[in-house]
């Protein structure tokens, strides 16, 4: 199989390159200028000073405010990244889309569906709220949703809890993950809201009666440490039906991935995300953290780290990286000028 992330049709004299023998070249030309832009955006974006790192989880308040990250990486394990793409900084609510996808995988869709609804909510992903019967979340990708996909984690215990997601980690990653312990522990003393979420939520017996355990271990997997270059390479894993290309391990199913990509790209920028789809149109997740992760099915994955939020919680570089990007390379989902194929 062959892709490469191309241009707009009619966008220069790379489209002029003509067919047959000349196509690996004209492959060759789009990814070079898809590299020379992403240096350049980042050139241009850098210096975007608007926003500023969460402070609600105090230890978040520390990190540095003007790291900035861009990295792609295709199915094929084609991997581009350009300024602090070896940072690691914790990867907060982009774990929900992870969770997510290995709560249906465990349980199947029918058993999640019963728990976590798929409807967009409009509120902000901390709001206290349930869906429209009181006894659902609204979905995955806001805390309550992610908190209940939590409580599905499999595991006699805390520490049983925990291995499984941490194996979970290491299928997406290909290494072990490990857990900030001052942001996990700062959230564990601060995380008074997302308590009151929980009993909500054990109160409508939608979740088990071991809130503080599940608590903790939600609180445990928005700690993991990550680089802009490992989210990249976690959207190619989506973005190839749930197989690593790094690795050849199917981590979660096709339909899975299915899945996850359309509640990503429905519910995964918290309240921003009508515009997100509308603007970008790429699955995506965004974590408090600043990093945002971006599918682009049968291509690969891509991502930004920058701690700069605006007021939904997402990066305001990221958010300008991906929106540009999506502009020039016609990434949105339903694009006419989406240039890719499959070519075998
Ligand atoms: N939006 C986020 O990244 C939120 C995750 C964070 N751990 C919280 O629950 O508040």
């Amino acid at each position: 199989m062959s892709v490469s992330l191309g241009g707009r049709a009619g966008d220069g004299p790379l489209y002029d390159a003509g067919m047959g023998d000349a196509d690996d070249q004209v492959a060759e030309d789009r990814r070079l200028w898809f590299r020379e832009t992403v240096r350049r955006l980042h050139d241009d974006i850098r210096g975007v000073a608007e926003g500023a790192p969460a402070d609600y989880i105090p230890e978040l308040a520390n990190v540095e405010p003007d790291r900035f990250a861009i990295a792609a990486e295709t199915i094929e394990g084609d991997h581009f990244s350009v300024g602090d793409c070896g940072h690691r900084f914790t990867i907060q609510s982009i774990s929900k889309l992870l969770l997510y996808g290995l709560a249906l995988e465990t349980h199947g869709r029918d058993h999640v569906l019963e728990r976590v609804g798929v409807a967009p909510t409009g509120d902000s992903f901390n709001a206290i709220t349930l869906d429209e019967h009181g006894n659902r979340a609204p979905n995955p990708m806001v805390n309550a949703g992610a908190i209940a996909v939590t409580d599905l984690v499999e595991g006699d215990g805390l520490h049983e809890r925990v291995a499984t997601v941490r194996r979970m980690y290491e299928q997406y990653l290909g290494h072990q993950p490990e857990p900030d312990r001052a942001v996990w522990e700062s959230e564990q003393a601060t995380g008074h809201r997302n308590r009151a979420i929980a009993y909500l939520m054990l109160s409508r017996g939608i979740i088990a009666d071991r809130v503080e355990e599940t608590l903790d271990l939600y609180f445990a997997q928005c700690s993991v440490l990550v680089t802009t270059d490992d989210l990249a390479a976690i959207g190619a894993t989506i973005a190839n039906h749930g197989v690593n290309p790094r690795t050849g391990e199917q981590v979660v199913r096709p339909d899975v991935a299915r899945d996850m990509l359309t509640v990503a790209l429905t519910c995964g920028m918290y309240d921003y995300a009508g515009e997100w789809a509308f603007t970008v149109g790429i699955p995506a997740k965004s974590g408090v953290g600043g990093g945002i992760l971006g599918i682009i099915p049968d291509v690969g994955g891509m991502a930004t780290f920058s701690p700069r939020l605006d007021s939904h919680g997402n990066s305001i570089r990221g958010v300008r990286v991906f929106e540009e990007l999506s502009d020039r390379f016609a990434l949105h989902l339903f694009d006419p000028d989406r240039p890719w194929t499959r070519t075998s």
